[in-house]
């Protein structure tokens, strides 16, 4: 199965970058990218603009671009699923997830091989989803490319287009913390990287 980093966006409430704030002594981009190769054979990495491909290639990361720039994670996952065949599945992971774990897509990739007709499968506490480390299937590319065209960038609004399999994130209680837990503030950040070190991560 493909794995599909996002490495892209704005960052703006954190006011730099979030892919490159240090956990340990590495940005967060490359644990997520230890989490992903757990369970992904391939893994493609998405930038949003050159400058941030390069930075990437300079670790010696590879890195596609979007073809729908400025456009958000859903032109990230337009990018990532290219190439794949319709019925392929392939692993969304954001890089803002700083407890993410690769176990989760092995479970939610066993779920997708049980059901014949989704094409997603995104974890879900309540109404908040998760569509950020969720799994689609490459038929979900015309899809986006569609809701992109339409100005529709929300993620929420495209998973309405699909066929998703829903599945409560509590079946992940046993990981803590929490991995669907995401960063978008300095705040959240330090609180992150207090827990991290908590932990014992790094
Ligand atoms: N490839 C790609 N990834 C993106 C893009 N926008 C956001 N992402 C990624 O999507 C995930 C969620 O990002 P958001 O928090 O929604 O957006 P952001 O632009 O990073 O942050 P804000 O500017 O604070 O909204 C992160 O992993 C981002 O790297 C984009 O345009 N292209």
């Amino acid at each position: 199965m493909r794995g599909i980093l996002l490495c892209g966006g704005q960052s703006r409430r954190m006011g730099q970058k979030k892919q490159w704030l240090p956990f340990g002594d590495r940005p967060l981009l490359l644990h997520t990218l230890d989490q992903l190769y757990k369970t992904c054979g391939d893994v493609v990495v998405v930038a949003s603009d050159e400058e941030e491909r390069e930075r990437l290639a300079r670790l010696h990361v590879n890195a596609i671009l979007d073809q729908y720039p400025g456009q958000g994670p859903l032109a990230g996952l337009h990018a990532g699923l290219s190439g794949l065949q319709g019925e392929e599945w392939a692993c969304l992971v954001a890089c803002d997830l700083p407890f993410f774990r690769g176990e989760i897509l092995q479970d939610l990739a066993m779920l997708a091989e049980e059901d014949r007709a989704a094409q997603a499968v995104v974890p879900c506490d309540g109404e908040q989803l998760f569509p950020v480390c969720a799994l689609y299937r490459g038929q979900a590319r015309q899809i986006a490319a569609s809701c992109l065209e339409d100005g529709q960038r929300a993620l929420r609004q495209f998973l309405q287009r699909l066929q998703v399999r829903y599945v409560p994130a509590e079946r992940y209680a046993s990981y803590r913390p929490f991995p669907f837990h995401n960063m978008n503030t300095i705040e959240e950040y330090e609180f992150a990287r207090a827990l991290w070190k908590k932990e014992g991560w790094s």
